[in-house]
């Protein structure tokens, strides 16, 4: 595996701090070494650097629009580098609006894609339907072609088009949806296993419907999106909008797991790692190290182990 790693330090697209502290956090608890360690060849781009955007005024319900369609531009233009120098990106977030630029940039380098989103959440309201204005519960609705019709236009968003087919998103982990989320994810037809179905099913049956759905047509490269309040907080407490009854370890890793042995996993988001919620320093670092280890298993780390072709037993 070739890996390009784009961090992004921004927070704009909800309000509570620290959250901007995930990308640096994720690197020293051995993310690039970890890879390096495990055969992928990495290449570390640095963290964006994100100006501040005075008199911020809100539009419809979005909050901090400019900084939030000013930091995805910038992302959008690094993730599409990363891509055409031949990486899988990996993003490190920062929250989840973070993921208008990363899809977009990763949809610009030409192909199709298809989304699997592992979050509580859906992060599908528009800007109209939003309960908090917050963007980072919005992104999808402005990357889906059947959405277009309900965005508005939004300052520093022009450069933004829709790029994803509904019918190529499955969200995975979700327990915490709006009833306008719930209404749009039903009238779209989107594919969703709440964790009902992940209780009902079993998380292997899980991946296997969530691929035989994105692979039904044509088997396109993946982008994954994990937001980490997908995982239980047990697990993950150090992050914005913790929600109960998430996935377990195994349950997280077995995704990574799985995406990874398809071969078409193109780039992943890590978002909302945020220290400044994990209460204690323990809960910080179980959130940043569950993070890392999804990270290793997207690109190879199997719990089996594994060695290298040319071992001989001395
Ligand atoms: N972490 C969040 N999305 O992933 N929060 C926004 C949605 C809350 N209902
Ligand atoms: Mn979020
Ligand atoms: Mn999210
Ligand atoms: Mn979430």
């Amino acid at each position: 595996h070739s890996v390009g790693i784009i961090g992004a330090p921004f927070s704009k697209g909800q309000s509570r701090d620290g959250v901007q502290l995930g990308p640096d956090l994720i690197r020293a608890a051995g993310l690039v070494e970890k890879l390096k360690g495990q055969g992928c060849t990495v290449k570390d781009y640095g963290n964006l650097t994100f100006e501040e955007v005075a008199k911020d005024e809100t539009t419809g319900r979005a909050k901090r629009p400019r900084a939030v369609g000013q930091a995805n531009k910038q992302l959008s233009e690094a993730v599409r580098k990363i891509k055409n120098e031949g990486h899988a990106c990996v993003m490190l977030g920062g929250d989840h609006s973070l993921a208008i630029g990363s899809i977009h940039g990763h949809a610009a380098c030409g192909t199709q894609l298809s989304v699997v989103w592992v979050d509580a959440h859906a992060d599908i309201n528009t800007p109209l339907t939003t309960p908090t204005g917050n963007i980072h519960g919005q992104p999808m609705s402005y990357l889906i072609h059947e959405l277009r019709s309900k965005i508005p236009v939004m300052p520093n968003f022009s450069w933004l088009k829709p790029c994803i087919a509904a019918e190529d998103v499955v969200y995975i982990g979700l327990r915490d949806v709006d009833p306008e989320e719930h209404y749009i994810l039903k009238y779209l037809g989107i594919k969703t296993f709440s964790m009902t179905e992940v209780d009902y099913l079993g998380i292997a049956k899980v991946m296997e419907q969530t691929c035989d759905h994105i692979f039904s047509k044509v088997k396109k490269p993946i982008h994954l999106s994990y937001d980490i309040d997908a995982l239980d907080p047990s697990l993950a407490p150090a992050t914005g909008t913790p929600v109960v009854g998430g996935l377990t370890y195994r349950e997280g890793i077995y995704i990574t797991e799985h995406i990874c042995q398809t071969g078409l996993l193109s780039a992943v988001d890590m978002v909302e790692v945020n220290p400044k919620r994990g209460g204690t320093d323990n809960g910080v670092r179980s959130t940043v190290d569950a993070a890392v280890d999804l990270l290793l298993g997207c690109f190879g780390r199997v719990r089996e182990g594994s060695h290298s072709a040319d071992y001989k037993i001395p």
